[in-house]
Order: C-alpha cells, then structure tokens, then sequence
C-alpha cells in the first residue's frame, strides 16, 4: 500500500492554499488559487468587495468554491495522487461567516461529481457575502457587547477579546438588523474555517475549539456559548433560535474526526472514500502548528497584516490583546496581536524612499534601498548620545492595537528627561523612515507581550524577559535586514529564526494537524507527536541574532516614550 499523506488548506483573504505532507512532514505537493488573478466572474480587489460608505468589506462565498475546485485540479495534475490522502484539516480567516439557507445540508449530501461545486451551491446560501477580517462597519454593535458584560475588560476576561468590528459576535448583530429576513431564512451559521470543513464533509460541521473564539461569543473558561452576548446578539428573534444558527456542542478535541470525505470528492477527484476530514481551524491558530512551539518561543507573522502569537499556559486576558484555546492542547492559549497596517506600510516607506534615490525607476518594488537605509541608520535614529530617540506611527489604515485612525505622526523622545517632544518629520527624511517603522511595529509587539515572556534562562536570570527563539512567517520573513531589527527589539535568547515554508505556515500547520490526528497514539499531544518527527535542520533557518543586552536595554527605555506617544495621540483622537 503506498504511504499515507496529508492535506492542509489555507483559505486566506486573497489565496487559497494546498499543501500536502508525508508522515515524516515533508511537503510532497502544493498548488495555489490567486483571488485576483485566477478568479472568474468577480469583481473583487485583493480578494475582497467594498462598500465604503459603511466600511463594509466582504468576500463572495462562490468564489471561494470555484478556488476549492481549481486548487484540487491544481494539486492532482501536478502529480499528487489524491487517493492517498488519509486526512484533511484546514484553516480559514479568522472572524468570517458565511449564513447558509435551509435547503444548505440536503445540497451538500447531493452534488453531483459531473458538476463543479460553484453551479451546485449557488442555491445553498442565505446571504451571498462573508464579512472580511478587515470589515469596519460594527463601532455601534461592538459598543453594545463592550457594555453588555459591564466593560471591555470583562468582555476580554470571559471571552478572550474585547469587542472588535471584524469578531463574529457584532458581525452577526449587525447582519439581523440590517437583512431581518435574511436572518431569519439562515437555517445555519458557520465559520469560514467550519465552513470548509462542511464542503469537505458534505454535511454542516461544527465550529473548532481555537476559532469559535474569534466570535466574541464564546466564554473560554466556562466552555460554552455566554449567555449575555448571545441575547444581545440575537435580538428580537430570541436567544434559542441563534443557538440552532450556530449548532450544537463544540468538541473540546482539536484533532476532532469529523467523519470521511463526501462522495463527491472520491468520485470527480478520485480520494479515497476513507479519507478522514478533521476539525479545520483559524489561519492564525493554525500557524502556530507549523512548527512544535515551546513555551516562550514567539511567531512573529509578517504578511498583509503582522501578527504576534505565542503558545502560553497563563490567562492573561486583557483589551489591548487576544487570547483563544489552543487549536490541539486542552490547557494551552494562543496569546495573538493583531495589526492591519503591517506589510502595506513598509511598503509605502520603500516606495517614498525609491522615489527618492532612483526618480528615473518608476513604479520599483525593490527593498534594497529600504534595507540599505533600515540597517545603516543607528537603533531609534539617534545619531549619538547626546541626540534624543526618533519615533513614529505609520498607519495608512486604521489600526487595531492602538485604535488609532490612519495617519502618520513623529515624536522625540529624551529618555534622560522623560520629554516626549511631536515633529513634523523625521531628521533624515526620508531615509531614517525604514529603520523607525520597522522599530515602531516591534516595539508595539514587545510592549504589549511583556508581561508574557519570561527569562529564557529561568536558573541563573542572566537574560531578562524575552522570548527564547522568535520564528518569522509571511512574505516579509524572506528580509533579512528586518530579521536583524526583530532580534534586537525582541531579544531572543537562542536567535531569530525563519521556517523554510515561511510562506506556507498556515497551510503547513493545517496539513501538521491532520497528520497528528490521524497518527496521535492514545493521548499523545500535538507537540509530542510533531517534536519526535521534527529536525530543525531540516525545517528552519537561523537567520539573525538575537538578544544583545545594550541595544536590547537601549529599546526598552524607548519603550517608555512609544507608551507616551500612543497614550498622548488616542486622547487626541479620542471619538
Ligand atoms: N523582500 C521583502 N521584504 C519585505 N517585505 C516583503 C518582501 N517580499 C515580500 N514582502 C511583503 O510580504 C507581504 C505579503 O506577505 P504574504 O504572507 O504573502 O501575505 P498574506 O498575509 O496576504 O498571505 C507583502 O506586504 C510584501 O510587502
Ligand atoms: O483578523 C485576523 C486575526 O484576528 C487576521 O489575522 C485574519 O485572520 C487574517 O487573514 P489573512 O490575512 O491571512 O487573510
């Protein structure tokens, strides 16, 4: 019999992705669907619709079909042999939902295998949209769940997250007062992550233990639905009603066996009718399983948007940050930051700074000059000891963490008089810009995860809180010189590292838990089973240094000015 192997899918904003692993981990295959570039028939940007007016941004949920059709074409002619596929699990964008009709269930159990699943499903959906992460259209919804638990604070302590515009919870509030008859037609909601698993499964599945808590719904240490939220999000239509929306019990098991792949997978693409579907998760809880975290190591996600995410035992919920279930280990969270403007405004930077040093080449998407001026410009642009630290905010989007409005704004700071001076520009415009947004998105991350880390050398307490390795994904992680700027804002007492499939992570994590749900021998963890087939050798790249005590001293006396630049900028922009 040939070996097994495992597919792990990434349904991001603007891809889809599909990976495939043998047992001992290694990629065996992959193929992509680019939104904007293969898509037919959808008028999306970067994946996405808008409707401006109210800060609406949506995806077409039959787009992301033709992608799912498209992606196992893709994989079986570039040689995969599907029937060998012994598990599925995945991971979606966070937050997302998808409101599916009452017709729903008896079409997914009856596709035909002649037909593509676009032209089969058309019919299955209550509304055709799902709200996008980036969707900012719920401000009145979310200051209704902030006060329904007393405070943003206590909303955070049971459900992990303060209200936010794209979590599950307002989006859903929103949807049944604006389409009340929309609502009422929706036999069943899902996430974007249970919704693949649904397609796969040919019948609805439940939501997953990690991503049910990006909805703002769920109350992490009771393990079940808060009451509270759900009646305010439920409205008229009644709190039983929402409940059947959302389904029955979430398994506390991430590497849950759903049930085998639905019959029109196995006869239009030939996988095995044993084939297992596994509980797929969020892209965030799923990039965490790319690798077998330690405890105090941190993943630092540098793509469209940057995210900051360790594996933690502690509960320390607060507003400014995100806590959900780990996505295999009962016991463990996913500590997360998350930030709009990560990719986006350095590439802004890059682009000021291209036009500057070489006008005659338009349009150049190079980041030599942006990494040239990013490691030649000293740590916080000060140019000696005399000079104070330069700090800025780049937001050409509105921020998450601060809550900040889009903008751009530079400070000084005199850490030897705590004097925190604004400025119309940098010293060396625009030039120092490189070094100090990269510095301003770290220095974000460490003041917000400090009181997370932990020495990595608990015996003797030389090193001073920091994470003991951090490990660089997305599109960002192949820049060396930002590698070198992350080690020295946020330490690492064993290096910065960059994973081989950086690019895949998500995808790679997904296609991880479905090999340790298939193979995990009687309580096995995810982090034992994946460690004892794991060799860093083969799977990671130290690629920057680490902690360095002076520069690392250096950055946590600025870190009291950034603290009195956010504070000072949301009291100026206080709604
Ligand atoms: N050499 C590089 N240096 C810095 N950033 C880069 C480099 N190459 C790609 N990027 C950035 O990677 C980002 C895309 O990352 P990716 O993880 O593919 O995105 P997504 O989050 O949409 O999946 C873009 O914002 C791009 O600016
Ligand atoms: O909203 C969040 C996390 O809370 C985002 O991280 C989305 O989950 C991002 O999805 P992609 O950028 O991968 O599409």
């Amino acid at each position: 019999m040939s070996s097994p192997v495992y597919l792990g899918f990434d349904l991001s904003t603007q891809q889809l992705k599909g990976l495939a692993v043998s047992s001992d981990l290694k990629s065996v295959g992959q193929a992509t669907f680019d939104f904007d570039k293969d898509a037919q028939g959808f008028k999306i940007h970067k994946g996405v619709l808008t409707n401006e007016a109210e800060k609406e941004v949506f995806a077409p949920v039959a787009m992301w079909l033709q992608a799912l059709d498209t992606v196992l074409t893709r994989l079986k002619d570039g040689g995969l042999n599907l029937s060998r596929v012994k598990g599925i699990s995945g991971a979606g964008m966070q937050h997302g939902s998808v409101f599916w009709n009452a017709d729903a269930e008896s079409l997914l159990k009856s596709l035909d295998p002649a037909k593509t699943l676009e032209v089969q499903l058309d019919g299955a959906l209550a509304h055709p949209f799902s709200p996008n992460w980036q969707d900012a259209s719920t401000q009145k919804e979310c200051d209704e769940f902030d006060r329904a638990l007393g405070s943003p604070a206590d909303l955070a302590k049971a459900t992990g997250s303060k209200a936010h515009h794209r979590f599950t919870g307002p989006q859903i509030l929103r949807f049944q007062r604006k389409y009340p008859e929309k609502y009422q037609k929706t036999a069943r909601i899902t996430l974007v992550s249970s919704w693949l698993a649904s397609i796969f499964l040919g019948k609805f599945a439940p939501f997953d233990i990690s991503d049910v808590c990006g909805m703002n719904l769920w109350d992490i240490n009771a393990g079940t639905w808060n009451e509270k939220v759900l009646e305010l999000t439920s409205g008229t239509f009644g709190i039983e009603t929402l409940k059947q929306k959302l389904g029955g019990s979430v398994p506390q098991d991430g590497g849950a066996h759903f049930g085998n792949i639905s019959s029109y997978f196995v006869e239009r693409f030939g996988f095995s009718p044993d084939c297992e579907i596994i509980a797929s998760t969020g892209d965030n809880p799923s990039t965490i399983l790319a690798l077998p975290l330690q405890p105090n190591d941190a993943i630092v996600s540098l793509g469209t948007s940057s995210t900051f995410l360790m594996s933690t035992s502690e509960y320390l919920p607060d507003p400014s940050t995100h806590f959900f279930n780990h996505p295999t280990t009962a016991g463990l969270y996913m500590f997360m930051l998350c930030y709009k403007n990560g990719g986006l405004a350095r590439e802004q930077v890059r682009d000021l700074i291209n036009q500057t040093t070489r006008p005659q080449d338009t349009g150049s998407t190079s980041w030599d000059d942006f990494d040239k001026y990013l490691l030649s410009t000293p740590p916080l642009a000060q140019q000696d000891e005399t000079q104070p630290f330069q700090l800025g905010i780049y937001f050409p989007r509105p921020e998450i963490v601060p809550n900040l409005p889009e903008g751009q704004w530079h400070f000084q700071y005199d850490p030897k008089t705590d004097t925190l001076t604004e400025t119309a520009k940098t010293p060396n415009h625009p030039y120092d810009s490189a070094r100090i947004i990269v510095e301003s998105q770290l220095l974000s991350m460490r003041l917000r995860a400090k009181d997370l880390v932990r020495s990595p050398d608990p015996e003797n307490s030389l090193l001073p809180p920091q994470p003991r390795r951090i490990y660089l994904v997305g599109g960002a992680s192949r820049n060396r010189a930002i590698a070198k700027v992350a080690g020295q804002v946020l330490g690492g007492g064993e290096g910065v590292f960059k994973l081989d499939l950086g690019e895949n992570a998500c995808a790679l994590g997904a296609a991880y838990k479905a090999v340790w749900a298939c193979e995990r021998s009687a309580g096995q963890s995810f982090e034992e089973l994946i460690g004892s087939r794991w060799d860093e050798r083969d799977f990671v790249e130290r690629v920057a240094d680490g902690y360095d005590e002076e520069t690392y001293e250096r950055y946590g006396r600025a870190l009291k000015g950034f603290e009195a630049m956010e504070r000072e900028l949301l009291a100026k922009h206080l709604t």
